[in-house]
């Protein structure tokens, strides 16, 4: 066996993490065969919470945990971590939008950088899931600045499975049948879900999606708008945001940024933007990527962009660019 991976989940007294722990810890994430030390990081009023998620761990008594530290400091969370999953902060209510949690949240993800710039390894790789996820990974690299920041994702994968999701159910077939669709943005209702790209095995040929759903007007319109308000329309029925899609989807993210993609397929991720696809540089940007076995990606290029989707994906840049412009000013 390996050394164990260290691995920090904030919010560990919440829902999502309640959800994502058991998986993490009994090696879905970082391999079966990878020992896993725990840090459960939470606020101090949660702390008894924490004692009993502790408890629980314990108490499943997985061979691949070799440790749970539960902690209420980030002196003591942040110190030699190998992966940080950023779950904690205040989750949107019914009529809120995503942007509207900025101001609260931003400030964790500036304190939070600033102690993974100071206590983490260098080579941690952090994926933020507490919204607005997209400029909460912004603000959490530009604060950790002696880390790289191709090191600092945010997750947009709940985005593709949701999308993937979509398209095999109208496909009548698995998900697994159903590859390379795109999230490109933000992980906020101007997200563009684009499947000019992906395409669909029905019956062992390959389709491309438009070829086989045959209903051009359903993808431009009722799907997109579908993938756009999911998570609105998961608080509305729940009256509490997704936690177990969510908890899924990050291990999905992080398990690929670990392992690698399978060759020619590409997930999404939302990464610091080199200025592919006319992105502005800097933001935290959902793109297509591939990942190779040294825990690397390479944002896919070369994609042919038509106008629809060009209005889109600028549409979506519009929004991240005015969140950035307001999170630097909560954090000054
Ligand atoms: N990116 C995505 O796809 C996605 C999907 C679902 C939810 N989310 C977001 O994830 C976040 C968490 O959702 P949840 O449903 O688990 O919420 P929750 O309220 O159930 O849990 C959040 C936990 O974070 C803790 N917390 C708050 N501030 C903290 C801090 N500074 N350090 C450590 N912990 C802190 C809270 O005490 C709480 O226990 C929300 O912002 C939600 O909007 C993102
Ligand atoms: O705030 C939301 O829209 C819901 C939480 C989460 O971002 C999701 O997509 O399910």
């Amino acid at each position: 066996m390996t050394d164990p991976v260290k691995v920090l989940v904030t919010g560990a007294a919440g829902q999502i993490a309640y959800s994502l722990l058991y998986s993490v810890a009994k090696g879905d994430v970082f391999g079966k065969d990878t020992p896993i030390t725990l840090v459960l990081l939470d606020i101090p009023p949660m702390a008894g919470v924490l004692d009993g998620v502790v408890m629980e761990m314990q108490d499943c008594a997985l061979p691949l945990l070799k440790e749970v530290i539960a902690t209420t400091e980030e002196a003591v969370a942040f110190d030699k971590i190998d992966a940080a999953l950023l779950v904690g902060a205040m989750p949107r209510k019914e009529g809120m939008e995503r942007k509207d949690l900025l101001a609260a949240n931003v400030k964790i993800f500036k304190s939070q950088g600033m102690a993974l710039d100071k206590y983490a390894k260098k080579t941690v790789k952090v994926v933020v899931v507490g919204n607005p996820a997209n400029t909460n990974a912004l603000i959490c690299s530009k604060f950790a600045p002696s880390i790289p920041p191709e090191n600092f994702s945010c997750l947009t994968r709940l985005d593709q499975n949701r999308a993937q999701a979509q398209i095999a159910a109208r496909a009548g077939v698995a998900c697994s049948a159903v590859k390379n669709v795109v999230i490109w943005g933000n992980h906020s209702s101007t997200q563009y879900p684009d499947v000019n790209h992906a395409t669909v095995e029905i019956n062992g040929k390959t389709l491309s999606v438009f070829d086989a759903i045959k209903d051009d007007s359903w993808l431009k319109n009722e799907f997109i708008a579908t993938v756009q308000q999911r998570g609105a329309a998961v608080i509305k029925a729940r009256k509490l945001s997704s936690a177990m899609s969510a908890a899924k989807a990050i291990c999905d993210h992080m398990r690929d940024w670990w392992a690698g993609t399978p060759k020619g397929q590409w997930v999404s991720m939302g990464v610091v933007s080199d200025g592919s696809y006319g992105i502005e540089k800097g933001l935290v940007y959902s793109f297509p990527v591939e990942i190779g076995s040294n825990h690397s990606y390479k944002i896919v290029q070369g994609l042919p962009i038509n106008d629809f989707s060009r209005e889109k994906m600028d549409n979506t840049m519009k929004e991240l660019i005015q969140e950035r412009d307001m999170a630097l000013e909560a954090c000054n």
